[in-house]
């Protein structure tokens, strides 16, 4: 997933510093401020009488609100939604940005209004190199191709071409078992994230392309992930600067960083995946690429198309599933009662049948798939989502919402209303036994009865969401945490003197679009209990 955030600023050589005085030389003129300020309001008269939607007062000349969100943007809009209400709008250098917290009024603008909130923003990467030509599904606008390629998308995501990969996960989560069971045994407490991205990539890789890879220290699996985050920086501020300060679009030729880019994606992106199309089709595997190629014809889809889409759905495949179960094993290594409720759950049904269960026994399972969304809840992956740009001025509830601002749902401001979720601070899982239904079920349905809101909206919904919810990706946990609980306690790590090191859930690093824990370890120690 690519990287808004302002923090990715530091990761590149135009670092926030110089945007900033670049702008402030370039503006000290307040003339030039308020032309940018003015340019996306509306001269139709028939918007004229509309609220405007209220704005943080840190602001500052030409760069807006820019460097007032700070290290924690998603904290800093929660306050600013505490003070200001559900709606304000940010001044993001030339881009206006609208956020919004109250699910309601987010149903509202991306569903009921989503024929107008459902594109996406011009960015010079994203849009300009990565999806040159509207290719591929994440970052283009809402034209005729990009509805051709989500149909593509939803029809070879959906449950029927996920099902048969039920034992391929089945494996890849004893695998992962097993290995962080040795090496705990080894080492005395291990790192589980690499090994849930490797699940997760392999999973992935094997949707798309029949393809999986034994070990993270594979070199091809080491070049896709060295993609995903490069991929991440540029699609973040960092990588199209003139966006938010067209003043600065100069200098982006200037360094180079557009030459860079073109390159980047050339080598890593359709030199790589050319070569795994070619092996995806002409394997003995059923996969995506295999299908997409026969039915080219039908989804009227060109190789480039097909290529941009295979990529858009490895990255954001791979980071989101892997990230939503680090946090949540972070989370679970200090709450052994939380782990007895589920390993409980597990043994009843072992006891009974004998077997270890299926994803189709998933209803067996209601306090695992209550923790898995209260994991998801607590610490959304996404603090923005991915954002949405309005493709004309729209009357929303009597607030003015401009043509071309940008449209984004505050992950972190939803997911800790008060008067939506009671002490939200607090990692409950039962606030979801009585939402049983899957998130897909949920998401795909009436917003009162929606559990959370982690996978967008509207249009673009999230098409892995049947694979995140119900399939790949919702199984793929399934598979993970039922295999990791009933074989493994986890428990945290022990300091030299042998008392227990707190896993920090507080901490957060933040990749732009996504975060991520800081980096910690877990003793996963063997139960005695397990029967197989
Ligand atoms: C826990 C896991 C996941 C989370 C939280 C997540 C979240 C999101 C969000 C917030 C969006 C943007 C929706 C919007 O614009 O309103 C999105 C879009 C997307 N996701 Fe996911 N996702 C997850 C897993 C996956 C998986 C497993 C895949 C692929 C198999 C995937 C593929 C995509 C694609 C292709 C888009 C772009 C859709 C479009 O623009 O039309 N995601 N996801």
């Amino acid at each position: 997933m690519p990287d808004f955030s302002l923090s990715s600023l530091r990761n590149e050589n135009i670092n926030l510093a110089v945007v900033a005085a670049a702008a402030t030389a370039a503006v000290a003129a307040t003339l030039t401020a308020t032309a940018f300020y003015s340019f996306s309001e509306t001269k139709d008269p028939n918007l004229k009488n509309l609220k405007e939607i209220p704005e943080p007062k840190e602001k500052y000349p030409f760069i807006g609100h820019l460097i007032s969100l700070g290290n924690r943007p998603g904290k800093q809009v929660t306050k600013w939604h505490n003070e200001l209400g559900p709606i304000f709008k940010l001044r993001m250098g030339a881009q206006t940005w609208i956020m919004v917290s109250d699910p309601y009024l987010a149903h509202e603008l991306f569903f009921t209004r989503g024929s107008l909130a459902s594109s996406r923003p011009a960015h010079g990467y994203l849009r300009d190199i990565y999806s040159a030509g509207g290719c591929g599904l994440t970052f283009t606008v809402t034209s005729k191709k990009w509805h051709r390629s989500r149909s593509a998308a939803m029809a070879l995501l959906a449950p029927k071409s996920v099902d048969p990969l039920g034992q391929d996960m089945i494996e890849e989560a004893d695998k992962l078992t097993k290995s962080l069971l040795e090496d705990t045994a080894k080492h005395g407490s291990v790192s589980p994230s690499d090994g849930l991205y490797l699940v997760s990539y392999n999973v992935i890789m094997t949707v798309c392309f029949g393809l999986r890879t034994e070990s993270s220290d594979d070199p091809d699996f080491r070049s896709m992930v060295h993609y995903i985050h490069q991929h991440e920086i540029y699609g973040g501020v960092s990588g199209d600067v003139g966006s938010f300060l067209p003043i600065l679009s100069l200098a982006a030729y200037i360094s180079g960083t557009k030459k860079k880019q073109i390159d980047f994606v050339k080598k890593n992106r359709d030199e790589v995946f050319s070569k795994l199309m070619e092996k995806g089709i002409n394997g003995d595997k059923d996969c995506f690429v295999k299908s997409l190629h026969e039915d080219k014809a039908k989804y009227g889809l060109e190789h480039q198309d097909i290529l941009v889409l295979l990529s858009d759905i490895i990255v954001a495949g791979t980071d989101t599933t892997a990230l939503t179960t680090t946090w949540l094993l972070a989370i679970i290594a200090n709450r052994p009662d939380i782990q007895r409720k589920i390993q409980a759950e597990i043994d009843d049904f072992v006891a009974k049948n004998g077997r270890l269960p299926m994803y189709s026994d998933r209803e067996s399972f209601p306090y695992l798939a209550a923790t898995q969304k209260e994991g998801l809840r607590l610490r959304p992956i996404t603090e923005f989502g991915v954002p949405h740009e309005a493709s004309e001025d729209i009357d929303l509830r009597g607030y003015h919402v401009p043509k071309n601002s940008i449209l984004i749902g505050s992950m972190d401001a939803m997911h800790t209303n008060p008067l939506r979720y009671a002490r939200p601070e607090e990692f409950i899982p039962e606030r979801f036994l009585s939402y049983p239904e899957s998130m897909a079920t949920l998401a795909s349905g009436s917003i009162k009865k929606r559990d959370q809101y982690n996978f967008g909206w509207g249009r673009r919904l999230c098409p892995g969401i049947y694979m995140a919810s119900s399939y790949v990706a919702e199984t793929e946990m399934f598979y993970n945490m039922t295999r990791i609980f009933h074989r493994c306690n986890m428990e945290p790590p022990l300091d030299v003197d042998g008392k227990p090191i707190i896993v920090d859930i507080d901490a957060f690093i933040d990749h732009g679009i996504t975060s991520s824990p800081v980096p910690y370890k877990m003793r996963f120690v063997p139960r005695s209990e397990a029967l197989f």
